[in-house]
């Protein structure tokens, strides 16, 4: 089929073709319903769907309406799609549009043409490993995996294999014991939950991925997604720019496909692990720790254990060594939006990123001056990506990129409760801007080391508390792919 766009009802209105060049009416009693369910008016449908934005389509038969004649069938297409929200674009509905067909053959051959053509989108996922855990944030993961992701998944075609973790670390195990011929039977592994979750599933990839062998060659093409279902899901923020299900779901049904910064955190007791967002110490350390405790409060805990961490002000002596990014390219303050030339540079090369990470991994940290601050800090937040959330649309780090290749060191100097407080109520609306409060120092740097004086708090990595907080922490350009294009 030559046809790169399916056009809608409107489009065909008030053509009376032949089946072998527009064989379909937009005259059908359904039209006007789908349009109504849609939030769109009648006249608002639109005229043309993208090719490349179609799920896939189906047909039916349905009875007439009544007041025409009862007995009659009349044959529909149905291209399943979406459409964007008005308010913000990057936030993605489901869109079913119905299209009168003049004989069930004329729908069938439509659905084998599109549907064919479909088949022929390489980008798509045919099979996904999906790690759900039931646990995560208000224990909705479930539900949102079969009420709102896997209609989504089965419409496009792709085939799941699910698994419910059953404890923590589950997920990493699983995705960590994978064979070379499983990781080539699957095109992306999704995680349905949070962020510790989503942090678990990339730990096991890069596990494998760093073991080499058939194995690590297979893991390499893999796509990573994150369909939320947690307490923050920073994660599918950054990577779509809502917390939305149904366009995380739909972001990998299209296959969909960007390069993530990833940083290593190497502790000093010898051990290592990969994030996807932001490490910090002090403030969100304690708030953590805190609200490990009162998980059964499900996610009201961050609140209370928030508003308590603040009263008691605590600050924590540390010497931070860093390692300055290359200064940022004139006009390069741009927040990261699809499409990025920042991130676009970067190319979505997993196979160089893998190479880079495999020889850097067993490198002293990069050359360069360091520059050495030392002091006392109520919160220290490494970020390697926006970490953008519901609470922040711009992110907690507005200036960085999903590929970029760049840490944001934020450090929070010792202050008073209030200044602390004006700097937290910031973040939502500003995220942390150079210069905003004199007490707060933003730097992008490539690595980053971390080591505690005197009395020490907790290291919060993705939500995920740290047993060792001597820290080293590097960021990997690009190394892993996943299932997303930026925010629109
Ligand atoms: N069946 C399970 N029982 C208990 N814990 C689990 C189970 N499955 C996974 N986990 C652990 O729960 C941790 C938190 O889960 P998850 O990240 O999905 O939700 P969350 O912490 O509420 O959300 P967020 O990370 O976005 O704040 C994960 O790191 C994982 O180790």
């Amino acid at each position: 089929m030559q046809a790169r766009r399916v056009h809608g009802p409107q489009s065909y209105a008030s053509s009376s073709s032949t089946a072998s060049t527009s064989p379909l009416s937009g005259k059908g009693p359904e039209s006007p319903q789908a349009a109504s369910e849609a939030g769109f008016t009648a006249g608002q449908l639109p005229e043309a769907v993208p090719f490349d934005e179609i799920l896939s389509a189906s047909a039916r038969e349905r009875h007439c309406s009544p007041c025409c004649c009862a007995s009659k069938r009349t044959a529909q297409l149905v291209v399943h799609t979406f459409r964007r929200s008005r308010q913000r674009r990057c936030e993605w509905r489901r869109l079913d549009i119905v299209l009168a067909a003049p004989s069930a053959e004329v729908a069938a051959e439509w659905v084998a043409r599109i549907n064919g053509a479909l088949r022929q989108a390489h980008q798509r996922p045919g099979a996904l490993l999906v790690l759900v855990n039931p646990f995560g944030g208000a224990r909705r993961a479930r539900r949102t995996w079969q009420r709102t992701a896997e209609p989504i998944l089965e419409a496009a075609g792709a085939r799941s294999v699910v698994v419910e973790t059953e404890r923590a670390g589950h997920a990493r195990e699983l995705v960590e014991g994978l064979s070379a011929a499983e990781l080539e039977s699957y095109d992306g592994i999704v995680a349905v939950g949070g962020d510790g979750l989503f942090q678990e599933a990339l730990n096991g990839l890069l596990a494998v991925r760093g073991s080499g062998g058939k194995a690590g060659v297979a893991a390499e093409r893999m796509r990573l997604g994150h369909i939320p279902a947690g307490s923050t899901d920073a994660v599918a923020c950054s990577l779509h720019g809502t917390r939305c299900a149904t366009t995380a779901a739909l972001h990998i049904a299209l296959g969909d496909r960007t390069a993530l910064d990833v940083m290593r955190v190497d502790t000093e007791d010898g051990g290592h692990r990969f994030a996807a967002c932001v490490g910090s110490y002090g403030y969100m350390g304690d708030l953590m720790a805190l609200s490990e405790r009162m998980r059964w409060l499900g996610p009201g805990r961050y609140g209370l254990a928030g508003a308590l961490t603040l009263l008691r002000g605590r600050a924590y002596g540390a010497a931070v060594s860093l390692l300055p990014a290359e200064p940022a390219r004139a006009g390069a303050r741009l927040e990261c939006r699809s499409p990025c030339a920042l991130c676009g540079a970067c190319g979505a090369a997993p196979a160089a990123a893998a190479a880079e990470f495999q020889a850097r991994s067993h490198r002293a940290l990069g050359e360069g001056t360091w520059r050495h601050v030392e002091g006392r800090f109520r919160s220290v937040m490494v970020a390697v990506s926006p970490c953008r959330s519901d609470m922040s649309a711009r992110g907690l780090a507005p200036w960085a990129h999903l590929a970029d290749g760049r840490l944001t060191l934020v450090l929070v100097r010792e202050c008073s409760t209030l200044q602390y407080l004006r700097f937290l109520t910031s973040i939502p609306r500003h995220g942390v801007e150079p210069g905003r409060f004199g007490f707060v120092e933003v730097a992008e740097c490539t690595a980053v080391q971390i080591w505690p004086r005197g009395h020490e708090s907790r290291w919060n990595l993705d939500g995920e508390l740290l047993s060792d907080n001597r820290l080293t922490v590097r960021v990997h350009r690009g190394l892993v792919s996943v299932f997303a294009r930026g925010v629109e």
